[in-house]
């Protein structure tokens, strides 16, 4: 190990020692904003327990002390009913222990619940809230939401917020043990304290760095296994894994892969060990030395048996101002969790731990097809140094049908992420109604987009075509179902739009490329109907065959007439009833941006690119399918 590395930790250690108390604090927020009621109801129950402990302690003196003084008397008489008094009362206190816990186990039940509830918001705020995108396209923020969110997944989060109220009992009750002794020798518990204070820090604090660790520096390496561990089990890649014999190579890959990401986290931990056993050396010595004490005060009678078995069991029980075991590490690993959740939300220019006030999407409003513009708009991927669209400029008036066309690659994709506001433009501007997509909620709510990747809802699919659909939506989504050629669709399903789509549910069911391809269309229509002035459809009918999508695309300009809509596909044939198409170059190429624009048979005319490429597609047409007029 080098000493540089270890110079590192150390100080990483020390850093995280200072803002340790910072990290509790946010975690107090955080519970009190999920839940006053439980949190002060679960507070006031870890008050009244810890003070059973303490009050136990006293008991227990009380009946040792009784004990003795009914042997030293050598007859039963008065001196056994201090005995059995003390005894009643013993069993008293034991027995509100467990009410109290119990009720506790309730109430923090409902806290934790709460708590995750709330975090949850903050993570998907973390992920939906910034305008845009492109944050979830840069390695960095991506990776460390990605990482948090897995934390957040694993039991340990969730036993680690139930872990604060014993943690918090734990504490109290050793305070309580702490003022018990401070009228024998103050000083003695004070030490004794202090070295389990400093033992607990010291510990907590390297324990959070690995933890750190483990969040932020290995969270590629651990992910890429956990992808390697997915593809050698999961039911998706079986077919391939088995055909092109990858167990093998899988299985060693994935253990390397792991082996690499924990080898730093194990070395973090071996960093810290040294002033960890330091802390265990010195809070051996000073309870020891305590216990010593107790034992000479009462061989020199400054101490009666009743009163040397309370301080001995308030010295022990000081041991709980240090390290608890899994129930500290589970809550310093989620104090870690929401630590780097705060760090990124931070970054993301979002507050730490308050989510905003809900921006609900507003509802289309019924104000017509919308204009749209591109004026000049250069844009580069944030992880990429090259331009995806470089001066790109498109006029599209209120209610035409646009076409994009280009080769792969070209950034029709980027351009259409461009109109919907996922993306700013590095240079330019991007306006629909004259507002931009990504800065004015209402602009980016006038467009309605169906991307080749769309989701497929494991959903029924009534929320595959609306997600918010109720019984008065009944007749807009049988017409945009019908609109988007899905009508066959719902008789062949058992239990038609309540039918979820998706194998893995009982009375579900999967469904083919082409026939997921309607239901997305269905859903652009259905927003068209909520009042969107701007449909696009980027390429979600590449799974139809040639003359399937070409029907859909002339019956959907036919259904969508007056409405502003722009249509990606590689098949120019089945765009060619589109009012304008317009070819997009390569930003690499010499003749960047859109080199032609104009009707089907404008462009035909010209014999430029267009007509180049829609009469190889014909004649290939031709070929296959002898069928196909190129005019
Ligand atoms: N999220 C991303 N991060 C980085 N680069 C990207 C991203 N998405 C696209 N690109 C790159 O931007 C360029 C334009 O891609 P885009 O998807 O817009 O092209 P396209 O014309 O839609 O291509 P295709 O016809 O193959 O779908 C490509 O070089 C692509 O590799």
């Amino acid at each position: 190990m080098a000493a540089g590395d270890t110079a590192t930790a150390g100080g990483e250690v020390r850093r995280r020692l200072a803002d340790s108390p910072g990290r509790y604090l946010r975690h107090a927020q955080v519970l009190w904003r999920a839940s006053r009621r439980w949190t002060a109801l679960t507070t006031l129950l870890v008050l009244l327990d810890a003070a059973v402990r303490t009050l136990l302690m006293i008991m227990i003196g009380w009946f040792a002390g009784s004990v003795a003084a009914a042997v030293r008397a050598g007859a039963p008489a008065s001196d056994a009913e201090q005995v059995w008094t003390s005894l009643v009362a013993v069993a008293a206190v034991l027995l509100l222990g467990p009410v109290l816990q119990s009720l506790k186990a309730v109430t923090a039940a409902r806290c934790s619940a709460a708590y995750l509830a709330y975090v949850l918001d903050l993570l998907a705020e973390a992920g939906v809230g910034p305008r845009g995108i492109g944050h979830l396209d840069s390695p960095g923020p991506a990776g460390r939401l990605r990482a948090v969110a897995d934390a957040t997944k694993d039991w340990s989060f969730l036993m680690g917020i139930d872990s604060t109220w014993s943690v918090l009992t734990s504490r109290l009750a050793a305070l309580g043990a702490l003022v018990l002794l401070l009228p024998w020798r103050w000083w003695v518990p004070l030490l004794v304290a202090a070295t389990f204070v400093v033992l607990s820090y010291v510990f907590l604090g390297w324990i959070s760095l690995a933890f750190d660790r483990l969040l932020q520096t290995t969270g590629d390496q651990r992910r890429r296994a956990g992808y390697l561990r997915g593809l050698m089990l999961g039911t998706e890649t079986a077919k391939e894994v088995r055909l092109f014999g990858l167990a093998d190579w899988l299985g060693e890959t994935y253990r390397s892969t792991w082996t690499e990401a924990m080898t730093g986290l194990w070395r973090a931990r071996q960093h810290g060990l040294g002033p960890v056993l330091g802390a265990c050396l010195a809070v051996a010595a000073a309870t020891g030395g305590a216990l010593i004490m107790i034992g000479t005060d009462v061989v020199a009678g400054a101490v009666t048996l009743g009163g040397a078995v309370m301080l001995a069991q308030a010295v022990l029980r000081l041991q709980q101002f240090g390290q608890l075991g899994n129930l500290s590490s589970a809550l310093t690993r989620t104090t870690s969790t929401l630590n780097a959740l705060a760090e990124l939300r931070r970054d993301l220019g979002l507050p730490a731990v308050r989510t905003l006030p809900g921006s609900a999407r507003p509802a289309g409003s019924d104000r017509g097809p919308a204009a749209v513009r591109l004026d000049g708009v250069s844009f580069g991927y944030p992880s990429r140094g090259t331009l995806a669209l470089d001066g790109v400029s498109l006029d599209i008036p209120a209610g035409q049908s646009v076409a994009v066309v280009g080769s792969n690659g070209a950034g029709k994709s980027t351009m259409i992420k461009l109109l919907c506001g996922l993306y700013r433009p590095d240079r330019g501007a991007v306006r629909v109604d004259g507002a931009d997509p990504a800065a004015d909620e209402s602009a980016r709510s006038r467009v309605a987009v169906i991307f080749q990747d769309f989701v497929r809802y494991h959903l029924p699919l009534r929320d595959n075509v609306r997600l918010d659909a109720d019984d008065h939506d009944r007749e807009v989504l049988q017409r945009a179902l019908a609109d988007a050629g899905g009508a066959g669709l719902l008789n062949r399903l058992d239990h038609g739009w309540d039918t979820v789509l998706s194998h893995a549910y009982d009375g579900g069911t999967d469904l083919s490329g082409g026939q997921w391809q309607r239901v997305a269309l269905a859903r652009a229509l259905a927003a068209v109907a909520d009042g969107a002035g701007v449909l696009i459809l980027d390429e979600p009918t590449a799974a139809l065959d040639v003359r399937a999508e070409a029907e859909l695309f002339d019956r959907f300009l036919e259904v969508t007439r007056g409405v502003t809509t722009i249509l990606v596909s590689h098949r120019l044939s089945s765009v060619r009833h589109a009012d304008r198409i317009v070819v997009l170059a390569d930003a690499a190429d010499d003749d960047r941006g859109i080199v032609e624009d104009g009707t089907h048979q404008e462009l035909l005319a010209r014999g430029g690119r267009y007509a180049a490429m829609f009469r190889l597609q014909a004649r290939r047409f031709a070929r296959d399918d002898s069928g196909e007029d190129p005019r």
